[in-house]
């Protein structure tokens, strides 16, 4: 078995012969933590690694403490952090991440359990199963991800008291915004032309820019709403979100998070008029980039065909929009919890609405009487959500075949699990193909697109958008758009 993708060391612990050998060439040897987290923060965001394909360890020297020291106060530097603290911290930071943290002397016999472990996250099908079927009590000492763990993390934060967040640490010691790298030459001009369009295509923009054109929306908001939060909390925020969407999954990833967030904000500026002046825009808008935080890339029925513990947490009702909804107020309670203080209800109520199998819950009641009818910010954030078939053609298309390929891949699944088919080679690409450009070339190589997207539009958008458009005369055009998207795609059958 090849070593694993990489051993980070820091505060210069020895390492044991036998560990410097296996990882000869693929050792980072750091000087502090500052430089761990920075390090980790940019290999995510050049794409250089994601630390979800493999199992990484870091070897960690505890710094020196008295003796009278024997059960410290909670660390309140980066450089005086215990290895337990460490670890807790990356936790909460990089919760999609497989990055377990040992003392020197733990390092050989961690190595070993992980070992143990890898085969389970080195293929894409199979990485998806363990992430969520994987059981609460999997005896290991070592840190891997799956769903049921980040949930028990968020739970146990939760009963904390005092409760730990490492954010104020983090953000008074490293300055965020030097690790966005924006291409040369782009202004904030050129990001707000972008944002202010329908024609918004998250899809061509890198991920660091997609954080970047977020902050831009965000720090605006809470400008608007009075609600303060520094430049640097807000990236740490960014960040945060960035590392607990899978960066692998087709679809539902921190893209599709920011999409969701820039179609919501739209639609809210286009309705103006119909909201107070409050925090609604800001809240909804906030809901849109968490609303699938930790998304497995699969679908409820998988979530609960296998009775994954986390379904089962939630009696099979709204899994994963529930374990959204969940993981994302913890997250804020850390990094903006002035927005949890008297509407934390906008937040999940919202990020509940996007579950598919109530939508024609909705769609019912919008024809009922006005204290029957589903709040405006529901509506707006589930428009948002299958906005993707109200944008222009060109883009629409890519984000079908995205969606394509995330169903083929749970298919895929199912048949693994159902008839024990290995397909795993042909699903581990998950970089490796750009996007078609044009839609003649999406046609080509994704034949069935256009019955898929008329199955979709004809059962879930286009009555959606068609009753948008009866309420608020503002957003007729996504009636229109996903009409004129239709007629395409009947051409095409
Ligand atoms: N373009 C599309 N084609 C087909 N299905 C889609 C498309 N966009 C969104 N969806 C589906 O709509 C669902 C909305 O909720 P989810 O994000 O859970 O999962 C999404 C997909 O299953």
């Amino acid at each position: 078995m090849s070593s694993m993708a990489t051993l980070f060391t820091v505060n210069s612990p020895e390492l044991a012969p036998q560990l410097a050998s296996r990882f000869k060439g693929h050792v980072v040897a750091l000087t502090a933590v500052a430089d761990l987290l920075a390090r980790l923060y940019s290999d995510r965001l050049s794409g250089a690694d994601n630390y979800e394909r493999d199992l990484y360890l870091v070897v960690y020297c505890e710094p020196k403490r008295s003796a009278q020291d024997a059960s410290p106060p909670a660390s309140s530097t980066l450089d005086t952090l215990s290895a337990a603290e460490l670890a807790h911290l990356l936790e909460k930071q990089f919760p999609c991440f497989n990055l377990s943290v040992v003392t020197p002397e733990r390092a050989v016999p961690a190595i070993a359990e992980l070992d143990n472990y890898r085969a389970k996250y080195t293929q894409r099908l199979t990485r998806v199963t363990t992430w969520m079927y994987a059981k609460r009590h999997d005896p290991c000492s070592v840190n891997m991800y799956s769903m049921i763990s980040h949930l028990t993390q968020v739970r146990h934060s939760n009963t904390e008291k005092p409760r730990r967040s490492y954010a104020r640490l983090i953000s008074s010691s490293l300055d965020l915004r030097k690790l966005i790298q924006l291409p040369q030459g782009k202004s904030d001009d050129h990001y707000w032309k972008l944002l202010t369009t329908w024609d918004f295509c998250a899809l061509s923009l890198s991920t660091c820019e997609l954080i970047w054109c977020s902050y831009l929306i965000l720090k605006k908001l809470a400008i608007d709403a009075d609600y303060v939060i520094s430049d640097n909390d807000l990236f740490l925020l960014l960040l945060t979100l960035e590392t607990s969407y899978h960066q692998g999954n087709k679809f539902h990833n921190f893209r599709h998070a920011v999409d969701v967030m820039q179609a919501t904000w739209q639609l809210c500026c286009k309705l103006q008029l119909h909201f107070p002046k409050d925090a609604s825009v800001l809240l909804v808008c906030v809901a849109a980039i968490g609303h699938d935080l930790g998304h497995p890339g699969t679908n409820n029925a998988l979530m609960c065909e296998e009775n994954s513990p986390v379904a089962q947490l939630y009696q099979k009702a709204s899994v994963l929009e529930n374990f959204h909804t969940e993981l994302f107020l913890d997250l804020l309670q850390d990094h903006w919890p002035q927005l949890l203080e008297d509407r934390r209800n906008v937040i999940s109520d919202t990020i509940l609405a996007t579950d598919m199998a109530l939508h024609s819950q909705y769609i019912d009641q919008m024809d009922e009487a006005p204290s029957q009818q589903p709040t405006f910010l529901s509506l707006i954030i589930k428009a948002a959500d299958i906005s993707n078939v109200t944008r222009p053609l060109e883009i629409s298309a890519k984000w079908a075949v995205l969606i394509t390929c995330e169903f083929n891949e749970c298919a895929a699944l199912v048949r693994e699990l159902k008839e024990g088919s290995a397909e795993y080679d042909a699903y581990n690409t998950e970089y490796d193909q750009p996007l078609p450009e044009s839609v003649d070339s999406i046609l080509e190589k994704f034949p069935s697109i256009p019955k898929g997207q008329l199955i979709f539009i004809n059962a879930f958008a286009e009555g959606l958008f068609a009753g948008l458009g009866d309420y608020f005369e503002e957003l007729k055009f996504l009636h229109h758009n996903v009409q004129a998207n239709k007629k395409f795609w009947e051409g095409k059958l």
